[in-house]
């Protein structure tokens, strides 16, 4: 039977074997992946790009889906009417030993939920001045676009942004690509061209990324590009599911005094959706 941990359920079970066993191969191998999505007056925003990426994630891991509808259920079950944060983790079952995923059991669910970050609404208004991140992200193109919980280069690379009081910052691949940014991915313009990173050897494909290619469509396209493209576009913002859409007012020395005319068209829509 799948099991279908929130909060409440992990709390007064810890002490008991089961649900850590059901975790076991998060913690030992990493073996798990995760959405964190904006709940908002009682409903999920955005949950069919979630249940995409989650889907998306189960298929190039071979992972078992979960019982969807239970999920969703589940899910709507921690919601409080209040702005939230749901974090919804998929852990491959447990039964092999070492790294064979042959006999595993059913994909186990963790719900956790906690307030939402208020500070977003004001990032989303007037907009964040960034830093470019001397960590850079290694190359991985079997997890390129995931987001497992094998998330260690963005722990070190949030230690680099608290170190420098950066409320976000750049991140560069090895060989010195632009990829994303910390917690969160990237766009810019280039008069009526936006671009955004190829993420095909790094980085997390976000929901909201999804949500931006669904709506620019054609206006947008997946690049390589060197820091120096990025210091010279004419606009450039930031998207996560939670902080939403974000205008960059400036990276490093350079100030961007554009009108943010495509954060404002992005803006817009994505409130009338979420
Ligand atoms: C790790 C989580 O989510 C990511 C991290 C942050 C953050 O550190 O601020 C924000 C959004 C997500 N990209 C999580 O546990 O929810
Ligand atoms: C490293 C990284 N990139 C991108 C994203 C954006 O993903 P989403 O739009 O699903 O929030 C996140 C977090 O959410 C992230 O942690």
């Amino acid at each position: 039977m799948q099991t279908i941990l929130t909060d409440t359920t992990f709390a007064n079970t810890i002490a008991n074997t089961d649900p850590l066993l059901a975790l076991s191969r998060a913690w030992q191998l990493g073996d798990a992946h995760f959405s964190t999505l904006h709940a908002r007056a009682g409903q999920l925003c955005h949950w069919p790009y979630h249940q995409a990426r989650l889907m998306d994630a189960c298929t190039r891991l071979q992972m078992p889906m979960p019982d969807w509808n239970a999920l969703y259920a589940a899910a709507q079950a921690t919601l409080n009417g209040s702005d939230q944060v749901l974090r919804i983790t998929l852990v491959r079952g447990p039964g092999a030993r070492g790294y064979g995923i042959a006999g595993c059991g059913e994909t186990t669910v963790v719900l956790n939920s906690s307030p939402f970050p208020a500070h977003y609404y004001q990032w989303r208004e007037q907009g964040i001045a960034i830093g470019v991140c001397a960590g850079r992200l290694g190359q991985s193109p079997l997890l390129a676009g995931l987001k497992t919980v094998n998330r260690l280069e963005q722990v070190m690379l949030k230690a680099e942004l608290e170190a420098n009081d950066w409320p976000e910052a750049v991140v560069l691949d090895a060989e010195g690509r632009v990829m994303e940014a910390v917690t969160a991915n990237l766009f810019w313009r280039e008069g009526e061209q936006i671009y955004t990173p190829d993420l095909s050897t790094g980085g997390v494909c976000g929901t909201l990324r999804a949500w931006c290619f669904d709506h620019l469509g054609e206006r947008v396209t997946a690049t390589d590009a060197r820091l120096p493209r990025l210091l010279a576009a004419d606009e450039v913002w930031l998207t996560n599911a939670l902080m939403g859409v974000v205008p960059v007012t400036a990276i490093g020395e350079r100030r961007f005094s554009s009108d943010f005319i495509m954060v404002k068209e992005l803006q817009q829509a994505y409130e009338e959706t979420e």
